[in-house]
């Protein structure tokens, strides 16, 4: 479990990007955190492993203050995975996942070992092992971004906006991966997006933020849709827009659902477990 406590940072300029932010985030599951931009997800995040101190409040993982940490070790013992991957260009795909085993103390061919299962892990082919960065697609670079965030056996994985520049049909195919990850290896997974679906699709705690890293609202994607705290909430995941308003249709085959635009998604059926 992750606690944030009464956190604030204000950075040397004076900009006031967290006030005062509370939140528990539960072990072992997902919690995203969606907002506009500069709501100030990144710097919650990075608070996290201490790549950047708050001005105030603490920081816990599993009751444990992180500014007590040694900040290298805290870093390496917790998985961060960024938007383009952020590779070593230098660095084969392979040495690239390898490097934190290897700072960690594995010898060469523990760490070329566990760097091959963990491109199994994420659905790679030990093909690309040798690889350059530039030599890979996209959605292939952001895997193996995934691999390195994965390579210390971290219990708490950080992923910012990690889908965020591969195209619609790749991201989708990331984000299912990540559901599979996230059931095989039960880490606590924060994830930031500034996308309300994928937020819905991924999180088991979604956590909406306005400017200040203010809390809109807390809840499982369930409890947001179906009790949204206010207008800006309501806004923000689109029921105003109709993108979440479905109304039932009468066909002679029974009922269906339809959405704000007149499309049928489904058919309505009676029961079910929710
Ligand atoms: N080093 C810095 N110095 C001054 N202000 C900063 C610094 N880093 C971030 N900020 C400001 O703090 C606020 C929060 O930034 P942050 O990057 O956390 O937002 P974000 O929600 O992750 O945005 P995005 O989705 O655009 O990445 C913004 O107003 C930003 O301009």
């Amino acid at each position: 479990m992750i606690e944030f406590r009464s956190v604030s940072k204000r950075f040397d300029d004076g900009t006031l990007a967290i006030n005062d932010f509370s939140l528990v985030v539960p072990a072992r599951s997902t919690t995203v955190l969606v907002g506009s931009s500069g709501c100030g997800k990144t710097t919650l995040l990075r608070m996290i492993n201490r790549m950047i101190e708050p001005t105030s409040g603490t920081i816990e993982i599993d009751g444990e203050s992180v500014q007590g940490r040694d900040p290298v070790r805290l870093r390496r013992s917790i998985g961060y995975v960024m938007q383009n991957a952020g590779l070593l260009p230098h660095f084969t795909v392979l040495g690239n996942v390898a490097t934190v085993p290897r700072l960690n103390g594995a010898s060469k061919s523990a760490a070329g070992d566990r760097a091959l299962e963990l491109l199994d892990t994420v659905g790679l082919s030990r093909d690309l092992a040798d690889r350059y960065p530039s030599q890979l697609s996209g959605g292939q670079q952001q895997r193996v971004g995934v691999a390195r965030g994965l390579a210390a056996d971290p219990n708490v994985l950080l992923m910012d906006e990690p889908f965020g520049a591969v195209d619609p049909i790749v991201r989708a195919e990331l984000q299912q991966e990540t559901i599979r990850l996230q059931r095989e290896l039960d880490k606590t997974v924060v994830f930031v997006t500034h996308d309300i679906d994928e937020a819905f699709l991924l999180g088991d705690q979604v956590v909406i933020l306005e400017k200040g890293a203010r809390i809109a609202q807390v809840g499982s994607p369930s409890e947001i849709i179906e009790n949204p705290a206010n207008d800006f909430v309501a806004s923000f995941i689109g029921i105003d827009k109709g993108k979440r308003a479905f109304t039932v249709k009468e066909t002679p085959r029974g009922a269906v659902v339809v959405d704000g635009a007149g499309r049928t998604q489904g058919v309505l059926i009676e029961g079910g477990d929710a």
